[in-house]
């Protein structure tokens, strides 16, 4: 079997928020390879890391120390990163969010659209793509409304459709099915693995779901910043 290549690729990352007394070490060394077509889930108590890890990986943060690399690309070595974080997020990351984040004075079709329309591209092109994912995600029926009138399971399909706009590399995922009962959990879940195995994405999961600890390929775990 030809080993894979890693989407993501840490090794010593090290991240520090605040200075001196004040100073809290998120992150310490931590080393870590994902890859193509794998579910990840990623587990810790509050505070210990995740969401600066999540960060890190999505290039919404640097890390003050380390090295990273995302589709064979650099992104940070040391201090010195002349990547353009922006560019990489609207390009290979797609986010999603435990209370899904989605645009309220916009409908459905509209919230997909408009990262496509970020990311360049005409408003006709853009809400014919968000059709077809509503469609992929079989919630095509809600085009049209505006989140207020979604159930919590639609709306974090109508989220999911947003985080795939851009066939992302990488989807990384905040608590995605915390606000969500079992039955829904599931659906979320396997449609981020028909994601991951259909499109060859990366899935990192941040959760304190147990329901859905066995949709995992593997689990990692932090604990005061460090990877165990
Ligand atoms: N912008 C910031 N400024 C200062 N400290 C921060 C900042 N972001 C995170 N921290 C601190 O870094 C540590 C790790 O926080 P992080 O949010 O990554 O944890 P978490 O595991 O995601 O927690 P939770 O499960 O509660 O969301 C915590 O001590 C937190 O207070």
């Amino acid at each position: 079997m030809t080993p894979r290549a890693p989407l993501a690729e840490l090794s010593g990352i090290s991240k520090h928020f605040g200075e001196g007394e004040t100073r809290v070490d998120a992150l310490r060394d931590v080393t870590l390879s994902l890859y193509p077509s794998e579910v990840v889930g990623l587990l810790g108590p509050s505070g210990s890391g995740k969401s600066t890890l999540l960060n890190i990986i999505g290039c919404v943060i640097e890390p003050n120390q380390g090295r990273m690399a995302l589709d064979g690309k650099l992104v940070f070595d040391g201090r010195s990163s002349g990547a353009d974080l922006r560019r990489l997020r609207l390009d290979k990351i797609g986010f999603i969010f435990q209370f899904h984040n989605l645009l309220p004075f916009l409908n459905s079709r509209d919230n997909v659209a408009v990262v496509l329309e970020l990311a360049g591209q005409s408003r006709s092109a853009a809400r014919q793509r968000a059709d077809e994912l509503l469609d992929y995600l079989e919630v095509s029926n809600r085009a049209l409304a505006s989140p207020s009138q979604l159930s919590g399971g639609e709306a974090q399909r109508v989220a999911i459709a947003r985080a795939l706009a851009n066939h992302p590399r990488l989807i990384l995922a905040d608590e995605p099915t915390a606000a969500l009962d079992s039955q829904r959990a599931g659906i979320v879940m396997d449609l981020l693995r028909k994601v991951a195995t259909e499109q060859s994405a990366t899935v990192l999961v941040v959760s304190h779901d147990e329901k859905i600890f066995d949709r995992f390929d593997r689990m990692l775990h932090v604990r005061d910043g460090v990877l165990g």
